[in-house]
């Protein structure tokens, strides 16, 4: 059994009257890249800034890599929040440079092996890129932290599908090469599905089903399946 870097016991958060996480039980594994999937409003985005601290439960108990979050696991965290864009006013290049010296663990020569992969060149002023293009900055420049725990809401959104092929391609590659634990939510899920070894679906701000990709496969069919089950 692989060590648990985020434990959810019974979670909820309220807004106002409503319960936009409730009764939640999850255990994310130590290196595992997991799938956060689930429709519009199920609580997946209001579960990623749980684990960063910036929204705290209204019930139960969250550990996150053994502490309760706050500034200080942030640290120790890579997230790229749902939409996040960078300052118009840079270039890659200044990007590449501000992230070095805002983030712990940032390493330069990674973001611009990726921003090169991505397509992106230290030139290109960020005013003026597309979604896209944007997304894949944002992305890179997340993707160049050695920290233990990735957080990535939506990291394909706006980008082209070929590229996005190639990005989910060069991933694999990544990650199957490093210690790290990746949460990743997505609405990309037949062109995800190589990427991920664990998975949790939420529905309504709780986990209706989690667990293990190749198990989940070998008993109820592909990842798209599944959610047609759940959701359909
Ligand atoms: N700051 C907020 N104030 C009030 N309600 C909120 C707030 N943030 C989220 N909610 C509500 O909580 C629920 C869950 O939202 P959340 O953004 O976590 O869903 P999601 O699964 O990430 O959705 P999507 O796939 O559309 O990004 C929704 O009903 C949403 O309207």
């Amino acid at each position: 059994m692989s060590k648990v870097v985020i434990q959810a016991d019974d979670v909820f958060k309220k807004y106002g009257s409503r319960n936009a996480i409730q009764h939640l039980n999850v255990s994310i594994p130590e290196f595992s890249v997991t799938a956060i999937l689930g429709p519009n409003g199920a609580g997946k985005s209001t579960f990623m800034r749980m684990i960063t601290g910036m929204v705290k439960p209204s019930a139960g108990n969250l550990t996150v890599l053994d502490q309760t979050p706050a500034w200080e696991v942030n640290r120790s965290i890579a997230y790229l929040p749902d939409r996040a864009r960078w300052y118009g006013n840079h270039r890659v290049g200044q990007a590449i440079e501000w992230a070095t010296n805002l983030h712990p663990g940032f390493n330069a020569e990674r973001a611009w092996e990726l921003m090169k992969s991505f397509g992106l060149d230290a030139a290109t002023p960020v005013e003026g890129m597309s979604r896209g293009q944007e997304a894949r900055l944002m992305l890179a420049l997340c993707l160049a932290r050695d920290v233990p725990l990735l957080v990535l809401d939506e990291p394909f959104s706006g980008i082209d599908m070929i590229s996005r092929e190639k990005i989910i391609a060069a991933l694999i590659d990544s990650f199957s090469e490093r210690q790290q634990t990746v949460l990743i939510s997505t609405h990309e899920i037949a062109e995800t599905e190589s990427l991920f070894d664990h998975a949790v679906f939420f529905q309504e701000g709780t986990a209706v089903l989690s667990g293990d990709v190749e198990r989940l496969r070998a008993e109820r069919g592909s990842m798209q399946n599944i959610y047609r089950q759940l959701y359909g």
